[in-house]
């Protein structure tokens, strides 16, 4: 049985219809990367599956004892408040401290049990969202864009932990990055997301896809050019949508 299934799924804020007919199916084990450019669901997407926003039609399946670590986009801490690393891993997780060693050890970053949050570099803080994500040895790993702010060594050694995480426990990973060239080879497969599935599969697949190249330009395969979205379809998800889906 898949991890999670997602079925048909539409969401709707007030009048905006972000997503239509989604069906994507996350097995034991596989790392799947979402890709898309800003405001087109990704995000919606991750939080649907979770349980956090209410579909419209369509339905999320989870495998029944299904434990998910979620890592956000963004997480605020106030600088002035002092909270230790060890603190904010507990804070709601019942765990002992052994297990946030094991955690913070499992994201790489196993000596910053004592140090102050607000000291932390930009990765060091990804890293202790994601140890705090593992604690509960999840099935499946969510990341919201979890390399934001860093810069590309940064991001490509999050990922290489991430290749690490998945090897070690086995647990499959959903991600969102816009820095497809960075997590190619951690991907098995990558779904291109714009309201409803542009294309998908392998990362290579995706690159040359017309529809992904559609959206994030030729340069480089495709791969390099993330900032870059010539959008050059229209879509009218309110209107019809099955013109829309196609
Ligand atoms: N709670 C909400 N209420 C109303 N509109 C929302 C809400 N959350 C998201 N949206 C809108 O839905 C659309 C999709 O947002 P979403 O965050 O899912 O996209 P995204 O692909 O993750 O974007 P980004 O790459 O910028 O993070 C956007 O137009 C956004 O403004």
């Amino acid at each position: 049985m898949p991890l999670v299934s997602v079925e048909g799924l539409s969401i709707r804020y007030g009048a905006n219809t972000v997503l239509l007919h989604v069906d994507m199916v996350i097995e034991p084990g596989e790392i799947v990367t979402i890709v898309g450019p800003n405001g087109s669901g990704k995000t919606s997407l991750l939080r649907a599956v979770i349980g956090a926003t209410k579909p419209v039609a369509g339905r999320v399946v989870q495998k029944p004892g299904l434990k998910i670590g979620y890592v956000p986009q963004k997480l605020h801490i106030d600088p002035t408040l002092p909270i230790t690393v060890e603190r904010f891993m507990r804070l709601t997780n019942q765990v002992s401290r052994q297990r946030c060693v094991d955690a913070l050890d499992s994201a790489g970053v196993p000596d910053l049990l004592k140090r102050q949050m607000s000291q932390l570099s930009g990765g060091q803080f990804q890293r202790v969202l994601l140890a705090r994500a593992l604690i509960n040895q999840p099935d499946i790993l969510l990341l919201d864009e979890a390399t934001q702010g860093l810069d590309q060594r940064g991001s490509a050694a999050f990922y290489q932990q991430i290749e690490t995480v998945r090897r070690e426990t086995g647990c499959a990973i959903l991600m969102i990055s816009h820095e497809l060239h960075v997590v190619m080879s951690a991907s098995d497969r990558v779904i291109c997301l714009n309201g409803h599935v542009c294309c998908e599969g392998s990362p290579a697949v995706v690159a040359s896809a017309p529809e992904y190249r559609a959206l994030f330009g030729t340069g480089t395969g495709g791969a390099l050019a993330l900032y870059q979205h010539h959008h050059d379809h229209h879509h009218d998800h309110g209107e019809n949508p099955k013109e829309a889906a196609e």
